[in-house]
């Protein structure tokens, strides 16, 4: 599971994050919401590593991330995209050139690619998919790094509504069937209260907000967006 306590971290004289603990448990979907600014991506960043926390314990076994921009390398085939995501485990010899992807890690692969449902298009050049299908071959790949704990920030941010859903039930599924542990940073909280198990807000770098999503009110979601009267 992913565990984060304490988590502060300033840039200058601004505190981002004022003291964030986390929990996102196998089987789990948990959606964090907030204002631009609130935290909400750095928390995510602290938790995979990509950022240095001035304090705080993480705990997170190899956790994999997708981002809202999708860094597919777009005239490689979406097989040896997914195949990169478990390059970690390869000698560097074998692991710069896509034709020494050895047999194992192709079928690997391609049994990622089948459970985001682009099985089909393994053959076809990245570039070529649409954005809610590139979306899902970064899941695949993300799924072929072997973690069990998947963050994504702003994964449908840049989606049509119809591809945002799949992006979101495909989530959903990781987590339920799966038993990943998800953490996904939305602006949509419309989205948030159909896909999450748990929704948890930040306001200034602190949550004020944690329920399940089944009990969050019209009235939370608007404390969380409320103009900035401290910075009036
Ligand atoms: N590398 C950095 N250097 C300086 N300030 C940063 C850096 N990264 C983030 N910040 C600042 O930290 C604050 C929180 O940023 P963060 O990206 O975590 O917020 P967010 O809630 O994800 O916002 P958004 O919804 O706009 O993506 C912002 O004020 C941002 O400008």
């Amino acid at each position: 599971m992913l565990s984060v306590r304490g988590l502060t971290k300033s840039y200058g004289d601004r505190r981002v994050l004022a003291g964030v603990d986390l929990d996102v448990a196998p089987g789990e979907l948990v959606v964090l919401l907030g204002a631009n600014g609130s935290g909400k991506s750095t928390t995510l960043r602290c938790a995979v590593g990509l950022t240095t926390p001035d304090a705080g314990e993480i705990t997170a076994d190899r956790p994999a991330m997708i981002f809202q921009q999708i860094h597919l390398v777009r005239r490689r085939s979406v097989l040896d995209n997914v195949c990169a995501g478990g390059l970690a485990g390869l000698p560097p010899s074998r692991s710069l050139v896509p034709a020494l992807f050895p047999k194992s890690l192709r079928e690997k692969a391609m049994t990622c690619l089948s459970r985001v449902g682009m099985a089909d298009r393994a053959a076809d050049r990245a570039g070529g998919l649409s954005g809610g299908q590139q979306q899902r071959v970064a899941i695949a790949r993300a799924l072929c790094q072997g973690s069990t704990i998947l963050l994504a920030d702003e994964p449908v941010s840049a989606l049509d509504p119809a591809a945002a859903t799949q992006v979101m039930t495909l989530l959903a599924e990781l987590a339920h069937t799966d038993g990943l542990a998800v953490a996904a940073v939305l602006h949509q909280p419309d989205l948030a209260r159909r896909h999450a198990d748990r929704i948890i807000g930040l306001l200034h770098g602190r949550i004020t907000l944690s329920a399940k999503a089944s009990e969050i009110s019209e009235e939370d979601i608007a404390a969380l967006y409320a103009p900035d009267r401290d910075a009036a």
